[in-house]
């Protein structure tokens, strides 16, 4: 038995079909959501992303607004850009592409967004939110994870699930949004610290690997059934290498190819908190 496909790739287009006809709605009152991005250098992967960002926007209605800079931008310049788009009533939230070059500070740029415009859900009052319960905008990558088990019937109620990897943007956010009431899962969060991962690894129901080490997830170390998720980027001969070691297909009960699945998840969502934020604003 090999595991069923969490097509992220289809799941994305299904998402973008709804989210056109909420975007219309929304014209209808004479609103127009844009997505704003703030690229700067001229990192080819990072132009990429935002180019394919911009594609997505015009698939669903929403317009665009890009900002470039070049790689020799001062902090003073890239702030400029974000209190720019604050200002600017066409932009309904924007990213800014991260990594940003060397020598320039993330932090500051990113506390200067205003909240309200964070497209990413990874403001500090963004995650201060979601920690609180409050509602705002959600981190793309585990809204999309937790949508994608979703819409493929995978229990998340009373699951076991277990994280790999403690970035922000999905290992250190993930469990925020899978313990609240709504999901109900009970979440163990491992990382290069942990001194068992096999242990960890097989009670687990769900597996969502973020680490960044190509293979992490071997096929004897997870659970007969498992709905296991790959979110690593590594790069080998041009080709993505994820987490998640080719073998688990002929164990997991569910499994997300990559590329294929949780990437477009992500910027499905990401047009998600786009259309949320103008209909939050609408009072829709
Ligand atoms: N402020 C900010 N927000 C981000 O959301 C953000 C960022 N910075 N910096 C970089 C990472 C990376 N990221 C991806 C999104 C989609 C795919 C994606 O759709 N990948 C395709 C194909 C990828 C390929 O073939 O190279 C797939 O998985 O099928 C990948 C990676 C968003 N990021």
């Amino acid at each position: 038995m090999t595991a069923q496909i969490l097509d992220g790739k289809a799941t994305a287009a299904a998402i973008k079909s709804e989210l056109s006809v909420r975007v219309a709605a929304l014209k209808e009152r004479g609103i127009v959501p844009g997505l704003g991005t703030v690229l700067v250098g001229d990192d080819p992967g990072s132009r990429w992303y935002v180019n394919g960002k911009h594609k997505d926007c015009a698939e669903v209605g929403i317009a665009s607004i890009q900002r470039e800079l070049p790689a020799t931008a001062t902090q003073q310049d890239v702030e400029d850009v974000v209190r720019e788009l604050n200002a600017d009533p066409a932009c309904t939230g924007y990213i800014v592409q991260l990594p940003l070059p060397k020598g320039l500070d993330q932090n500051p740029v990113l506390e200067l967004m205003d909240p309200d415009k964070d497209a990413d859900g990874l403001h500090p009052t963004s995650l201060g939110r979601l920690a609180l319960g409050i509602q705002g905008p959600l981190p793309c990558t585990p809204l999309g994870i937790v949508e994608l088990l979703r819409r493929h019937g995978v229990e998340i109620n009373g699951a076991e699930v277990v994280v790999l990897g403690r970035g922000v943007t999905v290992g250190r956010s993930i469990g925020l949004l899978l313990t609240r009431k709504s999901e109900n899962a009970t979440v163990t969060l491992c990382h290069t610290g942990t001194r068992d991962l096999g242990y960890h690894l097989r009670k687990a129901d769900i597996v969502i690997a973020a680490a960044g080490v190509p293979h992490l997830v071997k096929p004897e170390d997870v659970k007969p059934g498992a709905a296991v998720l790959d979110v690593g980027v590594s790069r080998s001969e041009g080709k993505i290498v994820g987490d998640v070691h080719p073998g688990v297909a002929e164990v997991a009960g569910w499994i997300s190819p990559n590329p294929g699945g949780v990437g477009p998840m992500t910027r499905a969502m990401l047009l998600n908190n786009i259309v949320e934020a103008a209909e939050r604003r609408a009072g829709i």
